[in-house]
This record gives C-alpha cells, sequence and structure tokens, in this order.
C-alpha cells in the first residue's frame, strides 16, 4: 500500500446520503465513512439523528493511488431541492447556489483475473468554491504526472481476429481516451503493412506521445518493425548487420487486443481485454521489452517479441493461414491437424547460453509487474553495453562458448518472453522474461505422438513442460539454425528446390498415405509471420521497445488494492 504523503486537502464530503471525511494528498485520494454518532449534516437539520441505519462499513476507509484517478469531472446536483432519496429540503437562495456543486471521481478499479474497470464516485460539497478547490486540486495532480499521454497515433486493422476491431476501439477504449482527456490520430488500415510503411516514412512521430495498435500479435508486429526501423534509419544504423547495436524506440507502443492470439497483451498485462489495456495506456504505464532481431546471411528479415517456432508451430502457421476465413478457430483446427501429421526436422542449433545474467528457464518465479531479474539484467547489459557483446561474441568463437546441436526436432522454439495466452495460461515458457536480455531456446526431440501429446498437454497445467527426456530448453542471448539440407548452397536456390521438393513430397504423400516420408523444410513463425527463409541468425536486444503495460500484478497487489482499508 503507498503511503498517503503530504496532505493537500481534508473536507467532510457527502456520497450520496453520508457524510466522508474525504482526504487527498500527494499520492492518494482517500474517503472514509463517519462514524455516525449525532452528526452535524450539511443537508439535513443541525444535529440530528441520522435517519439511516449504521451500515457496516462505517469507518471503513477507501483510497484510490492518485496515479490510478482516470480524471474528474463537475456534476450539476439535482437544483431542484429534491434529495436523492426522494425526500425534500427547505432551500435558501444561498443554499441553492452552493449546494447544487458535486464532482465525480474516475479510477481505476482491479476485478478478477487482471482486469481493470473504471469505476465512479460522486462527493457533493457543502459549497460551490469547496467543489472548485477539490476540482482543481486534483486535476493539477493529474496534470504532473509526466509519463500519462496526451496525444497518441492509433493504427486499427478491421480485419484481425474476428473483425471487430473499429467496433472495440470505438464502443471499448474512444470513449475512456476522451474522458482522459487523451487526444488521437486514428487510421484504419487498409491493406497489410500500411501501418508498419506510414511509421516508417510518412508521419511525424514527435507531434505523439506513443502508438496504440488495435489489432493482434500480426499487427503489433507490423507497428514495432515501422518504429524500429524508423529509429534506426534516424540514428544511421545498419540494419543489416547483425552485430550492429540497436538504438530503443522512445514512443511507448499500447496493445488494444483485436486479434486471434494477443499473446503479447496476455503476457504483459495479464489479460486480453480492452478496456483494461486502455487504462494502462490512460495512467501511462510502462514495460520495457526485448527484441530479437532475424538475420540470413547479414541479410535482414524480421523482429520477433514472442514466439520464434520451427516444425510445429511453423505448419501450424502457414496451414492456418489459409483458414483466415474460420477466425481465431483456424490456429485449433491446424494444430490438431499438425498434430497427426506429426513431421519432424532435420537441423543443427548452435547458441550462446545467457552469461552472467540471473535467472534459469527452469526457475519456479515469474516475470511480475516490476521484476527484478529484468531490472538487474538490463542494468548489467547496458553497463556492460557494446563491450560485452564484442566479448562476448569473441570469447565464444575462441574458448568453443557457442554450443551446437544437432538432430531431428519435432519443434525448435524461441520464446522471448512467457507467450502467455488464453491458450496456455502459463505460456510456452513460464519462467521466461519480458525484458531480461533473453530468449528460451526449447528444443523438442523428436518423439513419438503420445509423447508430444503429453509435452503440448503440459502448457495447460502445472505439470513442466520440459520435465520430458525429449525436451531441451536453454536461455540464450543469441542462436543460429541450419536446416539440415541447406549447409552449402545459398538458401535461394534451396527455397526454389525446396518448393520443388515440397510439391514431390506432398504429391508423394498423397499417393502413398502410409510411407511416412517427412518433408525436408518447415517454415519459421516470426509472432505469427511466416518467415522466408530457413536458416536464420538471431539476436536478442535487451529493452529495445516500451510497452504501455507493467508486466503482470501479483494477485497480492491486486486483492490489497481493491479491499477497502483502515487508515
Ligand atoms: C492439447 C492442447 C495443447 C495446447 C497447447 C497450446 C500451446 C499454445 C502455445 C501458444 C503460443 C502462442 C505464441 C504466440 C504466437 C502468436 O504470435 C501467433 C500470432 O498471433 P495472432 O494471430 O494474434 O497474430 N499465434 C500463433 O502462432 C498461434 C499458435 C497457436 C498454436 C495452437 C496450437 C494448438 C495445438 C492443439 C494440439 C491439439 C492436439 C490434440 C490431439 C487430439
Ligand atoms: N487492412 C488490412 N487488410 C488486410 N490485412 C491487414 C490489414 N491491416 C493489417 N493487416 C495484416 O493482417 C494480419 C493479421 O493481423 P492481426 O491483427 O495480427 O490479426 P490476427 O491475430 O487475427 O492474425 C497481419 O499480418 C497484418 O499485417
Ligand atoms: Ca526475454
Amino acid at each position: 500500500m503507498e503511503r498517503p504523503g503530504r496532505l493537500v486537502l481534508l473536507s467532510e464530503l457527502r456520497v450520496r446520503n453520508s457524510a466522508y471525511d474525504v482526504s487527498l494528498s500527494r499520492s492518494l485520494l482517500t474517503w472514509k465513512r463517519r462514524v455516525s454518532s449525532p452528526v452535524y449534516h450539511p443537508f439535513r437539520p443541525r444535529f440530528c439523528v441520522p435517519s439511516f441505519p449504521r451500515r457496516p462499513d462505517s469507518g471503513v476507509c477507501q483510497s484510490v493511488s492518485v496515479s490510478e484517478i482516470i480524471s474528474v469531472r463537475e456534476e450539476e446536483e439535482n437544483s431542484s431541492g429534491q434529495r436523492d432519496d426522494g425526500s425534500w429540503k427547505k432551500i435558501t437562495d444561498r443554499e441553492e447556489k452552493d449546494c447544487r456543486q458535486a464532482f465525480t471521481v474516475l479510477y481505476v478499479e482491479r476485478c478478477r483475473q487482471h482486469r481493470w474497470r473504471c469505476a465512479e464516485i460522486t462527493f457533493t460539497c457543502p459549497e460551490g468554491a469547496l467543489c472548485q478547490r477539490w476540482v482543481s486540486s486534483i486535476r493539477d495532480q493529474l496534470a504532473a504526472i509526466t509519463s500519462r499521454p496526451k496525444n497518441l497515433l492509433v493504427y486499427i486493422n478491421p480485419y484481425g481476429g474476428k473483425r471487430q476491431g473499429k467496433r472495440i476501439y470505438e464502443q471499448k477504449v474512444a470513449p475512456l481516451f476522451a474522458q482522459a482527456g487523451i487526444s488521437t490520430d486514428v487510421i484504419v488500415t487498409e491493406y497489410a503493412n500500411h501501418a508498419r510503411d506510414h511509421l516508417r516514412t510518412d508521419v511525424e512521430l514527435k507531434k505523439f506521445d506513443g502508438v496504440v495498435c488495435v489489432g493482434g500479435d500480426g499487427m503489433f508486429s507490423e507497428i514495432i518493425h515501422g518504429l524500429i526501423w524508423r529509429t534506426q534509419l534516424d540514428s544511421g544504423v545498419d540494419l543489416n548487420c547483425a552485430d550492429e547495436t540497436l538504438v530503443p524506440c522512445s514512443l511507448r507502443i499500447g496493445i488494444i487486443p483485436a486479434g486471434s492470439t494477443d499473446c503479447i497483451c496476455f503476457a504483459t498485462v495479464g489479460t486480453n481485454d480492452p478496456v483494461t489495456s486502455a487504462l494502462h495506456i490512460i495512467v501511462g504505464d510502462s514495460q520495457p521489452m526485448d527484441v530479437c532481431s532475424v538475420h540470413h546471411n547479414n541479410t535482414f528479415l524480421r523482429y520477433s517479441v514472442s514466439l520464434l517456432g520451427y516444425g510445429f508451430y511453423g505448419d501450424v502457421l502457414t496451414d492456418s493461414e489459409r483458414k483466415r476465413w474460420m477466425g481465431p478457430a483456424r490456429y485449433d483446427f491446424s494444430g490438431v491437424k499438425m498434430f497427426l501429421t506429426h513431421h519432424y526436422y532435420e537441423g543443427t542449433v548452435s547458441y550462446l547460453p545467457a552469461r552472467g545474467i540471473i535467472g534459469t528457464p527452469r526457475d519456479a518465479t515469474r516475470c511480475l509487474s516490476g521484476c527484478v531479474i529484468c531490472h538487474h539484467n538490463g542494468q548489467l547489459l547496458s553497463e556492460r553495453g557494446e563491450q560485452y557483446e564484442m566479448d562476448e561474441a569473441s570469447d565464444s568463437e575462441s574458448d568453443g562458448e557457442w554450443r551446437t546441436i544437432r538432430g531431428k526436432f519435432l519443434a525448435i522454439n524461441a520464446a522471448s518472453m512467457s507467450c502467455a495466452c488464453p491458450r496456455s495460461p502459463k505460456g510456452l515458457s513460464p519462467a521466461a522474461h519480458l525484458a531480461d536480455g533473453t530468449t528460451d531456446l526449447i528444443l523438442v526431440r523428436k518423439c513419438s505422438r503420445f509423447s508430444f501429446l503429453r509435452h503440448l498437454l503440459r502448457h495447460t497445467s502445472k505439470d513442466d513442460q520440459f520435465d520430458l527426456t525429449f525436451v531441451e530448453v536453454h536461455r540464450v542471448r543469441r542462436f543460429r539454425f541450419t536446416p539440415r539440407y541447406c549447409q552449402s548452397d545459398s538458401d535461394l536456390e534451396l527455397d526454389l528446390q525446396e518448393s520443388g521438393k515440397r510439391q514431390i513430397f506432398s504429391q508423394i504423400c498423397r499417393d502413398h498415405p502410409a510411407c511416412g516420408c517427412a518433408p525436408a523444410y518447415s517454415s519459421w513463425n516470426c509472432d505469427g509471420e511466416i518467415l522466408t527463409h530457413t536458416a536464420i541468425d538471431v539476436r536478442v536486444h535487451c529493452q529495445l521497445i516500451k510497452l504501455f503495460a507493467r508486466g503482470i500484478e501479483e494477485p497480492a497487489v491486486f486483492e490489497d488494492l481493491t479491499n477497502p482499508c483502515a487508515i
């Protein structure tokens, strides 16, 4: 619980028909119902005995952190002289002028499962002047919070998920932004990569305090590509060089979930709920996040923040793209299909284990709001900076720090964050961190369908999905993958061969369904987009971007702040 700090205002105000002691400090707005012995009531005859029964919450106080107040608005109280309870009071002219004033505070209220809601409470003041003082004091406090955005650039993908992006924004988010006094420039995208290209070249970013993305992980991916590219181009960084240190983006990104998986929203906020996301944007939260760059032969391919998956998740994505009309259910359909197909792929994975940092993929601790592991590792990496990167790369080449694994894999997954989502609330790598400068490399070797099902099922239960002989997991800063048939030829040629082979294989498999032959290549699923190359070089850039989020709050914090508290 936050300490109240220095008192700004303390008054006796009315909430519905009850008297409350209301106080405003630098950090808290608190209202406490008066324990009612005969009290002076400004709207009843002096020293009356209250007609309402003493409720059990008498003397109990509620408070809201100033940082979680959304806005305050003045109200015109019923000026006819009728009380809320229907009874009439005798009012003089002077009383009429003074008694009309009330103000409403809109604030964040925590609900179940990390959801936030906009709650409101109306305080009635005995005098208009006092009401004015309250409103302006609260507004001054809010204006002093510099982390809150005032101007936002909003991109809506009207075709993401169940095609509800526009409706979700207009009905649930825009009214909240308006109440919070945030001005917006809204762009409904007209084609894929519209938002990315607009951010990269067309827009004057200085006008905005943040970018909001209404859509799924694919839409978020467009936004980070636009922002990261723009930032690097403005700073003269060569995108094609895998060893370049990238410049962090200054604008924060907000995600209003309106896609199919929405794992980036789920893993950074704890729920896929547009109102909760809008409130995190309004209060000006900030959550740094790692980004992986993906290169092929010193050519930049893509960035990834959640899952880079070859084999199972690559095949699920490729298959599901043809079934977009099914909406989010396409992933389940293709998931079952690819599970039954049971393809494995041969190749070589080499990786640089993360050194000197704290945390392992098998930890019981989770990356939560204010994560100390992210803080510690982030500081370590930024202090060591480029030197660390250089030492790490050169050391490794001389002393063989790079480790190499050859084999047949059902799946090769790199999870830069937990990848928690409604399908798997603990995610692909439950102990992964949002901003620790590492990714968890998960290798699932060829095994029986039954064993693979056991592994998949563990994503939905408390059991450890890594505690299986055919699964291994490593926390890494960098890794490379080369498919077996790709060692010497250029990938361009191979891609051509590959598509030829695929056609031949699929023809053979169609003709001989029981032959057991498998395609040589899968594709990489990069945050829900298919990569054009299979041989890739991946490097983690610690805390390259920031989100309007705060990480998942601990249940204890959640409960503490929702419950009424004693002063
Ligand atoms: C048997 C149940 C097994 C459940 C296993 C669930 C594991 C789910 C892990 C999901 C990780 C998601 C990582 C995020 C990826 C997204 O970036 C990306 C794009 O998102 P967008 O559409 O919002 O733009 N999404 C995806 O790539 C979707 C991956 C979804 C995979 C679903 C797999 C379902 C597997 C079902 C197997 C069932 C076997 C049953 C046999 C009888
Ligand atoms: N106006 C548009 N028309 C078609 N595709 C678009 C449009 N805007 C964005 N896209 C693309 O749609 C794809 C899916 O978007 P996303 O919002 O992630 O939804 P989903 O979660 O359903 O995949 C992304 O690749 C994105 O680039
Ligand atoms: Ca990470």
